[in-house]
């Protein structure tokens, strides 16, 4: 895989020509002071307006507290003032998109923190849910700080790379319909099911049309009008049989292969010359079904539901077993300092 091949991936390479097939977006600048934001890994949200006040723990008292929960009323007036034009340019993207969105950088998602937001998804309405996101996932500071980690050119200088905020407007998409098409030579070789972790009866049993439809929309839509003869395409069937593009990328390591090997895709020989389609994978059944591939990125929902306050009760048998801990120390001092 060639650093041009995930140039060509980018976003705004792709949405242009496949508009009509997509969800649609709005593909926003990202200034360099929000790019440095995103990856000044100090205080999830900081208020002011920088990070050296966060170990400046002044003590005057009309000052705000330096460290703002991202559940705090306060947090969007302490950040916002930073970007005002960013700010207002993101916000009227959203109402343009219907009010609520989905974030992701030129290449990806922030799928490994979507347990950090309230709501345990990728739904945005606002800079701040969207920071929060971004901040806490390794995906995007992946896109920010080494896109091209993977590619075989690594002596050849990076492609240069214009940082964009991509806002899609939000779907409710089921995960079952969800399949990702791996195309070598211009050719469509295999499709597997996104979500491999669970089993759809439905997928089973209707592969054939399935398989069909990606290999119309392929050929109608897809194929010949993308910059580079290699590439992985994600696709959504919807309810009515309607096939949509949700997503291109490289086709290599970087990419997952879910149900396929690189090896395999890359040699194409065994599961090309089975039949004349491509080749189609999906879960068959309960017994390989598998924990959500994201798991490993989270931290205890214990202690997100503390640090956010979600859970009252919680937090109530939190300061307890804190306050009962505290008078067993205080009572083993005073029995320690107890004259023998
Ligand atoms: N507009 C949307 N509304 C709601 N959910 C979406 C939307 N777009 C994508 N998703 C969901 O988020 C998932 C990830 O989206 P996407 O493929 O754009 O992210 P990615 O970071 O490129 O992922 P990958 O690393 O697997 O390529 C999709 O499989 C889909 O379930
Ligand atoms: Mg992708």
């Amino acid at each position: 895989m060639k650093k041009e091949q995930v140039a060509n991936c980018q976003f705004s390479v792709w949405y242009p020509i496949f508009k009509k097939h997509t969800i649609k977006s709005v593909i926003l600048p990202l200034p360099q002071n929000v790019i440095e934001y995103l990856l000044d890994d100090g205080t999830l949200v900081v208020s002011g307006s920088g990070h050296d006040n966060v170990h400046n723990n002044n003590s005057n008292s009309d000052e705000e507290e330096d460290i703002q929960w991202s559940d705090d009323e306060t947090t969007t007036t302490a950040t916002a003032p930073e970007f005002p034009e960013f700010t207002s340019k993101v916000l009227e993207a959203i109402n343009a998109l219907g009010g609520r969105v989905f974030p992701k950088l030129n290449w990806s998602a922030p799928r490994d923190a979507n347990w950090i937001a309230l709501n345990s998804s990728l739904q945005c309405d606002s800079l701040r849910d969207i920071f929060l996101l971004f901040k806490s996932s390794d995906f995007i500071t992946h896109d920010l700080t080494q896109p091209f980690l993977q590619c075989s050119d690594q002596d050849s200088p990076d492609p240069v790379i214009n940082y964009e905020l991509v806002l899609r407007k939000w779907s409710e998409l089921i995960p079952g319909g969800e399949f990702r098409c791996f195309v070598r030579e211009n050719k469509l070789i295999a499709i597997s099911q996104r979500d491999y972790t669970q089993y759809y009866h439905h997928v089973l049993k209707q592969e054939e049309q399935v398989s069909h439809a990606i290999q119309e929309f392929f050929s109608q839509h897809v194929q010949y009008n993308f910059p580079d003869e290699d590439f992985v395409f994600d696709v959504y069937r919807d309810s009515e049989g309607r096939v949509w593009l949700i997503d291109l990328n490289p086709f290599g390591a970087l990419t997952d292969s879910l149900l396929f090997s690189w090896e395999e895709l890359r040699s194409g020989g065994e599961i090309s010359q089975q039949q004349e389609g491509p080749a189609f994978r999906c879960t068959t059944s309960e017994v390989t079904v598998q924990p959500s591939p994201c798991l490993s990125y989270r931290i205890p929902r214990d202690f997100v539901d503390l640090s956010t306050g979600e859970d009252a009760y919680k937090l109530m048998d939190f300061l307890k077993l804190k306050k009962s801990q505290q008078e067993a120390s205080e009572e083993e001092e005073e029995e320690g300092n107890a004259p023998k």
